[in-house]
């Protein structure tokens, strides 16, 4: 596979593959070598890798980088059997975002089983073609859901969807980029999403280097912008689509959907393709991942570890909620802007 360099995850072309650790974002920018497929399993799994497309994309190249090593170092290809072992380590890492498994499924060539070829230089070129793939629905993403927002327009957003959770331009982040660069005059609402605080650290570290007009707030504020009217639309991410519309993202975003639902303010999930379980018919049927009690009982990264509540306080602590798609104002995708029944219709079309 050919030299590649995103904002979060690179590849030097022999061998060297390292990632942004997005937990000490955003004041120590530090790269990460992942010289085996567990070191990337430990990265997604401490979400030093985060993001349903990029960890999608890390773990494709990690299973790449594997296959390669050992094909020169046995001077021979591996077989589908040792390929599929290693790719369902990978799959394992987190459950939530389908991605990471819609990928890794077209790395080990599911659908052409009887032409399927695990040499490394054929993976390489299934996961570069992923990586493009992303890339390119960013930006169709972008470009299609700048065309709701208006000057004035004050959105809110919720954990990071931009150019650092894809290798592309991001998605909800992106459609935010994508109008400013527009011209449009545009101000956004970040919510810092707790516990891990995706918003606070990541979101505005992106829109600071694009000199976005934003404003952090703590989750529980939005209730009071909105009713002052301060919000106009709300755009977030996804981890998994269901078939019937419903979302999983991050834990807080359900919250948002209902509060944008009672005071009249649109509510947009953001995703590419990549990101619809074809096989999961509703939101019931999503897997969520449960973290440790640590992240809830205080705040942990490059600014240290601060504990407030007593120690063993017993926690909750899903990573994410699903939000039905009755208060899903439209889903946007690179495809374009899907109504409820719409997005139905075209994955019955898929399904056929
Ligand atoms: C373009 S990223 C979309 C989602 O993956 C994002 O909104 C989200 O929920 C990320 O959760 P994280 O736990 O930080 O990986």
């Amino acid at each position: 596979m050919e030299k590649f360099e995103y904002l979060s995850i690179r590849y030097d072309g022999k061998g060297l593959l390292e990632i942004l650790d997005q937990r000490k974002l955003p004041d120590v920018e530090e790269w990460l070598v992942s010289a085996k497929p567990e070191d990337m399993i430990g990265y997604i799994k401490q979400l030093s890798v985060r993001g349903a497309p990029l960890i999608g994309v890390a773990a494709c190249v990690a299973l790449f980088l594997y296959v390669n090593n050992e094909e020169s170092a046995r001077a021979q290809c591996l077989t589908e059997e040792e390929v599929t072992v290693v790719a369902t380590k990978l799959r394992d890492a987190r459950p939530t975002a389908v991605n990471l498994m819609n990928n890794l499924d077209e790395m080990l060539q599911l659908t052409v089983k009887p032409t399927a070829d695990f040499s490394a230089a054929n993976l390489g070129r299934i996961a570069r073609a992923i990586i493009d793939r992303e890339v390119d629905m960013c930006a169709r993403i972008s470009v299609a859901g700048a065309e709701l927002l208006s000057d004035g327009d004050n959105v809110l957003t919720h954990c990071n969807t931009g150019a650092i959770a894809t290798p592309g331009m991001g998605t909800a982040l992106g459609i935010i980029r994508e109008a400013w660069r527009q011209g449009k005059k545009i101000h956004v609402y970040v919510d810092e999403t707790r516990p891990l605080l995706q918003g606070g650290r990541l979101t505005t570290y992106e829109l600071a280097r694009e000199k976005i007009p934003h404003t952090l707030i703590c989750d529980n504020m939005a209730a009071t912008l909105m009713a002052q009217g301060k919000i106009q639309r709300v755009l977030v991410g996804a981890d998994r689509i269901a078939c019937n519309g419903d979302f999983a993202n991050k834990i807080g975003t359900y919250s948002v959907a209902v509060l944008a639902h009672y005071h009249g303010v649109p509510f947009h999930g953001v995703a590419p393709w990549s990101t619809v379980d074809l096989l999961c018919p509703s939101g019931k049927d999503i897997p969520i991942e449960e973290r440790q009690a640590s992240e809830v009982q205080g705040v942990s990264g490059a600014f240290g570890n601060v504990r407030w509540a007593p120690a063993n306080t017993p926690t909750f602590n899903p990573a994410f909620d699903v939000t039905p798609v009755e208060l899903v104002t439209s889903h946007i995708l690179d495809t374009g802007i899907y109504t409820q029944q719409q997005l139905k219709d075209s994955i019955l079309t898929k399904h056929k």
